[in-house]
C-alpha cells in the first residue's frame, strides 16, 4: 500500500514570484517525513504541489514511477489524500458521514458510499483513529483533537498509500498534539502509509518523523534523519536563532532548546 513520491529540481512560485528553487525531495515509502521551516518558506506550497493542487513553475513530481500530471483525477484520489490546514467544520455532519465523504472525493458532501468496500474502508478508518465510539456524534460536539482525528479518518477512508497533512496539530493542546502525532506514527508503522506532514514544532517533528526537510531562504537548507537535519547550525540558518541541540543517548533523537533570553549586557565596574 505504501506510495513513493519524489520531486526533482522544483521551482515553486505564486504568480511569477518565486518561493523556492531546486527542491528535490524523496519521501521514503511507509515513512514519515516532516516539512519544517519559517513562516512563508514554502512548506504548504510544496505539500500542495505533491497533492497536485499547485503547479510548479519548473521541475517534476513522480508518484509511484509516473509523472504526477499523468494521473486522472479519480486515479489520483485513490493514490493520495491531502488534509488542509484547519478545515472548516460542516454543520450537523456526524463523524461517520464525514469519514464516508472520504470515499467520494469528487462528489457532494451528502453522497455516501454504501458498497461493501466503502463500509469496510469507513470502519477501518474509524478504527485506526479510535473513533468508533464517536461515529454518530456531530463534529461540533467533539474536542479539537477528536475533530482533527475525524478529518484524518476521512483522509484515511480514501485508502491511499500517501497522506499529506498540513499542520495537523495547529490549535491543539499538547495532549491532543501528541495524540495526533502518535496516530500519524501508527499509520506509517502499522499500515505502511507514506506520510508528509508540515509541522512548526521542531522537537515534535524530530521525535515523530523518520526524515526531516528544512525549508528556508527559498531552498532546502537541510534534509535527512532528524539528527542530520536538526542541528544548531541548521536552525540558525533557517530561523536566525541560537539553540542548543542535544541527542537522546538511547534513541538518537535530537531536541532543540532555544536560547530564550537575549545575552545580558556586559557588566562594567
Ligand atoms: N495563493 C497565493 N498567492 C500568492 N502568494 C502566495 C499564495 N500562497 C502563498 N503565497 C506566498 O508564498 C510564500 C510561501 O507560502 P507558504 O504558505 O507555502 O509558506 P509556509 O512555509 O507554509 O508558511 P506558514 O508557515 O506561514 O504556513 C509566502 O511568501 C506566501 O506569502
Amino acid at each position: 500500500m505504501s506510495a513513493e513520491i519524489s520531486t526533482s529540481d522544483l521551482t515553486l512560485g505564486h504568480g511569477g514570484e518565486p518561493v523556492a528553487r531546486g527542491i528535490s525531495v524523496a519521501l521514503a515509502p511507509g515513512e514519515v517525513t516532516a516539512l519544517v521551516g519559517p513562516n512563508g518558506s514554502g512548506k504548504s506550497t510544496l505539500l500542495r504541489t505533491l497533492a497536485r493542487l499547485h503547479r510548479p513553475d519548473a521541475g517534476q513530481v513522480v508518484l509511484d514511477g509516473r509523472d504526477l500530471g499523468s494521473y486522472r483525477p479519480r486515479e489520483l484520489a485513490r493514490k493520495l489524500s491531502f488534509l488542509a490546514q484547519a478545515p472548516i467544520v460542516p454543520a450537523g455532519v456526524t463523524v461517520e458521514e464525514l469519514v464516508a465523504y472520504g470515499r467520494h472525493p469528487h462528489q457532494g458532501l451528502l453522497a455516501r458510499g454504501t458498497g461493501r468496500e466503502d463500509r469496510e474502508a469507513v470502519a477501518w478508518a474509524l478504527d485506526a483513529t479510535n473513533l468508533q465510539g464517536l461515529a454518530e456524534r456531530t463534529l461540533d460536539r467533539l474536542s479539537g483533537g477528536e475533530r482533527q482525528r475525524a478529518w484524518i479518518a476521512m483522509a484515511l477512508a480514501q485508502r491511499t498509500g500517501l497522506l499529506l497533512l498540513d499542520e495537523p496539530t495547529t490549535y491543539l493542546d499538547i495532549r491532543y498534539q501528541i495524540d495526533v502525532l502518535r496516530l500519524v506514527r501508527r499509520l506509517a508503522d502499522e499500515h505502511g502509509i507514506t506520510v508528509a506532514v508540515v509541522l512548526h514544532d521542531l522537537n515534535q517533528a524530530a521525535a515523530f518523523s523518520d526524515a526531516m526537510v528544512v525549508l528556508a531562504q527559498a531552498r532546502i537548507v537541510a534534509s535527512g534523519t532528524p539528527a542530520e537535519a536538526l542541528t544548531e547550525e541548521t536552525v540558525r540558518t533557517a530561523f536566525g536563532i541560537d539553540t542548543t541541540v542535544t541527542l537522546d543517548p538511547h534513541t538518537g533523537v535530537p531536541t532543540c532548546l532555544p536560547t530564550w533570553r537575549e545575552p545580558s549586557a556586559a557588566v562594567t565596574t
